[in-house]
């Protein structure tokens, strides 16, 4: 059985320890598309060793950073095809900023699998704390799988977050390379999704499609440069749902609605009739 919910839900993975350096950030920046105006002092902050800064977003891609294998969609209780698999949400919590370099340890349990009928969602949560033991970021996401629902599970939640009834108080253009994705791979998720057009064609898609983490990457970055002057250490977490695929090459356009402690948005493509990318997104800042 690919899933059996009773042994998957509360399921505890092996811890992971990793670590990471500068050049690492260097390359999970230039992944997102960073450095596209080198003149800018701002933009050097996240490509150049001197005062380099790191986005937030970073952190979930740190446990795997380097990967050279596709990712596995295998835990205990969960044994299925990754060409059935979509990324389907994302969020972290920061606790503290994250160093340019470091080492941490990261514990993940399956949090719970929701039972969609034509497909199965499947929660992780981890925490990661520092070489001290101090917390530093808390994550939750989701896969989605298509086909593995009907195993009499719980149904879960459906997106929910409403947005204001104004038009938005900002609008963000992130354009993304033809080559974005052959890029971002070098982060750790060498997915064939996103390069090999025959396992795209399988999964259903006309192409390689863009990884779920260099959208939401590319949009936090565009929140901090465009709302919070560059600076990621104001982000406390981030938030979204993957509503629609993107690829590589099209233009991101992301709509904000600013209050107190929170940004709400959405994420659509230019060219295709602003498709939805990103939905129930919430930027949360100090
Ligand atoms: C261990 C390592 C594992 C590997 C991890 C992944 C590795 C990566 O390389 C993979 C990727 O990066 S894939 C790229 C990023 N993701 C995407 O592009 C997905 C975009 N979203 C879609 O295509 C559709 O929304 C789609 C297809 C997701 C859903 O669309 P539909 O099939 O039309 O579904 P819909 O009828 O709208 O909704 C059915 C029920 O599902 C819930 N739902 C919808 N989208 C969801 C999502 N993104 N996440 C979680 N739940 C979602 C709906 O709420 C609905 O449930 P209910 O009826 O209860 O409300």
């Amino acid at each position: 059985m690919p899933i059996d919910p009773s042994v998957a839900i509360g399921a505890e993975l092996p811890e992971v320890e990793f670590s990471w350096t500068a050049s690492d950030v260097l390359l999970y920046h230039l992944g997102l598309g960073a450095g596209a105006d080198p003149e800018d002092p701002r933009e050097l902050r996240y490509v150049y060793e001197r005062d380099l800064q790191v986005l937030p977003t970073f952190g979930v891609v740190a446990p795997t950073f380097g990967a050279t294998e596709p990712p596995r969609v295998s835990f205990p209780g969960v044994d299925i095809d990754l060409a059935s698999v979509l990324h389907g949400e994302q969020g972290i919590t920061v606790h503290q900023p994250l160093p340019v370099a470091g080492s941490a340890r990261a514990r993940i349990r399956i949090a719970d699998i929701h039972d969609k009928g034509k497909a199965a969602v499947i929660v992780q949560e981890s925490e990661a704390v520092d070489g001290a033991g101090n917390p530093l970021f808390t994550t939750r996401s989701s896969i989605f799988a298509r086909g593995e629902g009907g195993f009499g599970g719980h149904r879960g939640p459906s997106g929910s977050t409403t947005l204001p009834d104004r038009d938005p108080d900002a609008e963000l253009l992130s354009p993304t390379l033809p080559q974005q994705a052959l890029l971002y791979r070098l982060c750790g998720d060498r997915n064939p999704l996103h390069a090999d057009p025959d396992f795209a064609a399988a999964a259903g898609f006309p192409r390689p499609i863009l990884h779920g983490l260099c959208s939401y990457g590319v949009v936090c970055k565009a929140l901090v440069d465009g709302l919070l002057k560059g600076d990621t250490a104001r982000v406390a977490g981030f938030s979204a749902r993957f509503a629609g695929v993107v690829y590589p090459g099209e233009t991101l356009r992301t709509r904000v609605w600013e209050s107190d402690d929170r940004i709400l948005l959405t994420t659509s493509v230019v060219e295709r009739d602003d498709a939805p990318v990103l939905a129930d997104a919430v930027l949360t800042i100090h």
